[in-house]
């Protein structure tokens, strides 16, 4: 017999049962997970039941991808009863939203696994959206393929980058070559319109069922806890929501400042500290060596140009800026900085969900 190349070995672990799910347009099955995340170092008490915005209403929910991505999901958990509308790319959703062809977009901010998506924060704040909710999806990646493709007739893998990263450690071990496209369903479209039987696409299980593809191995993340934090993103909503019942309101900045010492960092923190007001996230920024762009944000309040600064920090903290606390604490960083920007004020969601 002649040699062929030795067949593609796939860890038994990545083989659990598959049930196939039908119900993705209503997602009934959406539940917290029951574990709460904890981006940087805190964590209050979780909100029970899904959250709503304005309780129900036909939402137009612009994100990034073909129906069945993850950041479809992220809006389906959001918002239950809206109508969600595929974009080509991140940027496609915000404009979709300024131009008032939506009323929301929803973009991934940040992962258990990757940290802050910087490329969606620089988008945020080139733009005059307001943060209007937040979400914690439980991300669980699967390989997939056509029907009846075995796995050693694999040869590449195909997906959104953030999930190839993801699963780089399973996907090492499968030797699949692998090829970055714009989003995880746009793989699983592309391998069903082009009926690619020598290629994978790593997408959720809900992507499986709705273009009919096999889920060929599960759980393919190489951490099991892999969260995912979305935003929702709104024209409107200037305004603090109202507090509801056990549950806290929170609020995101975005502070530039000179730079060249952590003064700046260490006076930040004490204005919040001073005021036991309890931080969520931090990022610092910093962009002055040459060849580095600095971050661009608009300057809603000044004549909506854009600004470059080299120096910035994200800041979310549990609070509303309708609190004094809160506004002496803003005003106390507006004295020493060059710049501060209220991103959003909005319920604190500290439900992850999961999909299964
Ligand atoms: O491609 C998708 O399905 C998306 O929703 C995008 C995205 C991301 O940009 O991080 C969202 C969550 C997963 O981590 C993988 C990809």
């Amino acid at each position: 017999m002649a040699s062929s190349a030795p067949p593609l070995k796939f860890p038994s672990s990545l083989f659990p049962s598959t049930k196939k799910r039908r119900e993705f347009l209503d997602l009934p099955s959406i539940a917290p997970v029951g574990k709460s995340w904890k981006p940087s170092t805190v964590v209050v008490a979780g909100i029970n039941g899904h959250p709503q915005i304005n309780g129900s209403g036909a939402l137009r929910v612009a994100f990034q991808g073909a129906p069945g991505a993850y950041s479809e999901f992220a809006a389906k958990t959001a918002c239950p009863a809206c109508a969600t509308i595929p974009c080509r790319a991140f940027a496609d959703a915000i404009a979709a939203v300024e131009r008032g062809r939506a009323d929301r977009a929803i973009l991934p901010v940040e992962s258990t696994m990757e940290g802050t998506a910087l490329r969606n924060y620089d988008l945020l704040l080139r733009h005059d959206l307001r943060i209007v909710q937040e979400i914690n999806l439980f991300v669980h990646y699967c390989l997939l393929a056509m029907p009846g493709v075995r796995p050693g007739e694999l040869r590449r893998v195909i997906s959104h980058p953030m999930a190839l990263a993801h699963c780089g450690r399973a996907l090492s071990q499968l030797g699949l070559r692998r090829e970055p496209v714009e989003d995880t369903a746009g793989a699983v479209e592309m391998l069903r319109s082009n009926h690619l039987l020598d290629t994978a696409a790593i997408a959720s299980p809900r992507a499986a069922v709705l273009y009919g593809l096999d889920v060929l191995a599960h759980g393919l993340q190489d951490e099991s806890w892999n969260v995912t934090r979305f935003l929702l993103l709104s024209k409107t909503g200037t305004r603090p929501p109202q507090k509801p019942a056990g549950a806290g309101l929170k609020t995101s900045l975005v502070i530039a400042h000179r730079g060249g010492s952590m003064i700046v960092l260490l006076k930040v923190l004490s204005a919040f500290s001073k005021r036991n007001i309890n931080l969520t996230k931090l990022e610092v920024i910093n962009s002055s060596n040459e060849g580095e762009a600095p971050v661009m944000i608009l300057d809603v309040r000044g004549k909506g140009s854009l600004r470059a600064f080299p120096h910035v920090l994200y800041v979310d903290f549990e609070g509303s800026t309708d609190e004094s606390k809160v506004k002496e604490a803003i005003d106390e960083i507006s004295s020493f900085s060059v710049f501060v920007r209220i991103l959003g004020c909005y319920v604190a969601d500290h439900n992850v969900y999961d999909l299964q």
